[in-house]
């Protein structure tokens, strides 16, 4: 593609450049430029792409986009904000490839992945080629890719939505950040649904306040149905029992369906009910009424449901199909996972790792615990203060036996993060900072009927301590636990 055709999909902007070069690919990491590629220069938190321009140009790029003057061989072209400019130019170079998807974006504090994992089976179950974005990984039918962040760079994104189209994916459903629409990572991306799940506190670190947190989580609606280039219908799917809908519901120029439980909505669930071993409920649509049952258990799931069933509802997938769907539904890796070595007692590998999520998580074995529940669990150094003292609080609250211990410190002292939990709590409780020692106690304490949550990491396969990156999987770590129980 050449230069100065890339540079008109930034709107409202006059290419001064005479120069046309061919450009082979876009780059915004100067290790990964090639001859022919245009290089991007990102400001980042702690590093500035634009220190790396020369870099680039040694290495082959033709030409440059940045937001500050550079003295260099090849044309500079000046933007406000290059990642936006990115996104609309990754956009552009992969053929718009968002125009040929069924896209639907999930945003919310908590319920992301799980939604989106419900509306990628949901949507297989249908028949459907299925693409997923997310936390854990990025998906192609079976095929999966690792990613850094929940919602990656628009560069990541555009090319994963190329390689999607590419290979006839009807669907791609993927989880949409605050960090990721504020710094305007999906800025190209052309969605036809947007589903909100909740908002709790989370990442004050990034935002400051709550409600530059909601705004930005906001900007998801704001943008859905404005696009005057794409005709297709858009919905907004909203949950009614959540107070930020009415503020996203008045800033969409979608079509809004909402959900929920407690308040009146288009889908609601009903006369819920559940064990230990799934839930049941009444799923009201606007035309109809059907029992749903899946094995999944906690509120928190039926809302995820909720989400996942109107977003498919709304994208021509019959009712019946995604009934069926849900009953055969397993839950999602590391949410709610149950570690099962043949021990006496249940021990659940959660990623709750916010006070909200926390909470739902254990009030919802409080309902099935037959006797004492244990709770691991520690708080993200670099991260949200603020959530320490309330999580330790939360902790304490719902479990016979808190456990305080390390989640993922990075550049923190881990017991300074401890002793910020312990702002919030008057008790005296088990603090250990080894995260394995922690599971290990926790597991050689509990009893017949007990059940041990570990909370915080869920999926993850790795502690971050400092700079490095250790392997570290709570479920792994829980199980060969078990088993020296078990030897001894
Ligand atoms: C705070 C934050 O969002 N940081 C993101 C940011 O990193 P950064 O600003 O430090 O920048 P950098 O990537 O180190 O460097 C800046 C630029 O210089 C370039 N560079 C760098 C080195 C070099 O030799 N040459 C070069 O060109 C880099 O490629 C980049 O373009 O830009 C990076 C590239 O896009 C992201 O991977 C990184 O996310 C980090 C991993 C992160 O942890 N982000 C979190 C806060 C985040 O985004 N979380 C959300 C929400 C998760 C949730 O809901 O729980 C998410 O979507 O993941």
């Amino acid at each position: 593609m050449k230069l100065q055709t890339l540079l008109q999909y930034l709107h409202n902007f006059t290419p001064r450049v005479t120069e046309n070069p061919t450009i082979t690919s876009i780059e915004m990491d100067s290790r990964e430029v090639q001859q022919g590629s245009l290089f991007v220069c990102i400001k980042g938190f702690t590093v500035d792409g634009h220190d790396f321009a020369e870099q680039a140009v040694a290495r082959g790029a033709v030409a440059i986009i940045a937001e500050r003057p550079l003295t260099l061989p090849v044309p500079v072209i000046y933007v406000n904000d290059s990642r936006r400019a990115l996104a609309v130019l990754a956009d552009a170079f992969y053929g718009q490839p968002t125009h040929h998807l069924h896209l639907i974006g999930v945003t919310g504090t908590n319920g992301k992945t799980s939604t989106t994992y419900f509306i990628e089976r949901i949507c297989r179950h249908a028949g459907k080629k299925t693409g997923l974005i997310g936390t854990i990984h990025m998906k192609i039918g079976d095929e999966t890719y690792d990613v850094n962040n929940t919602t990656p760079e628009s560069l990541v994104l555009q090319k994963m939505f190329r390689k999607m189209v590419d290979a006839d994916v009807d669907v791609a459903a993927m989880e949409v950040s605050s960090h990721a629409l504020h710094m305007g990572r999906v800025h190209g991306c052309d969605f036809d649904v947007a589903v909100f799940t909740n908002l709790t506190q989370d990442h004050l670190d990034y935002h400051q306040t709550m409600d530059h947190y909601r705004w930005s989580k906001g900007l998801l609606f704001a943008q859905l149905g404005n696009r005057f280039d794409h005709q297709r219908p858009k919905f907004a799917i909203l949950n009614a029992d959540d107070a930020a809908s009415e503020e996203y519901k008045k800033s969409t120029a979608a079509n809004v369906v909402t959900y929920g439980i407690h308040h009146e909505s288009d889908i609601m669930a009903k006369n819920i009910e559940m064990t230990t071993s799934g839930t049941t409920f009444q799923l009201v649509t606007p035309t109809e009424m059907v029992e749903v049952k899946t094995k999944l258990i906690g509120m928190f799931n039926v809302y995820n449901v909720l989400a996942a069933v109107s977003a498919c509802l709304v994208s021509n997938i019959p009712l019946a199909t995604i009934v069926e769907a849900i009953a055969h539904m397993e839950g999602v890796p590391g949410r709610f996972e149950v570690v099962d070595a043949g021990q006496p007692f249940t021990v659940i590998v959660d990623y709750a790792h916010t006070p909200d999520s926390l909470e739902n998580v254990l009030q919802t074995i409080r309902q099935f615990a037959k006797k004492r529940v244990f709770v691991v669990v520690g708080c993200g150094g670099d991260r949200d203060r603020t959530k320490r003292p309330l999580m330790a609080q939360i902790a304490v609250q719902y479990s016979d036996v808190p456990i305080f211990t390390s989640d993922n410190p990075r550049s923190e002292d881990p017991l300074a993060i401890l002793n910020d939990m312990k702002q919030g709590v008057t008790e005296d409780v088990v603090c250990i900072v080894d995260r394995k020692e922690a599971i290990t106690y926790a597991i050689e304490q509990a009893e017949e009927g007990d059940v041990v949550l570990i909370a915080g990491k869920g999926h993850e396969t790795y502690q971050i301590i400092g700079k490095d990156v250790l392997y570290f999987d709570d479920r792994v770590v829980a199980r060969e636990a078990i088993q020296r129980r078990k030897e001894k």
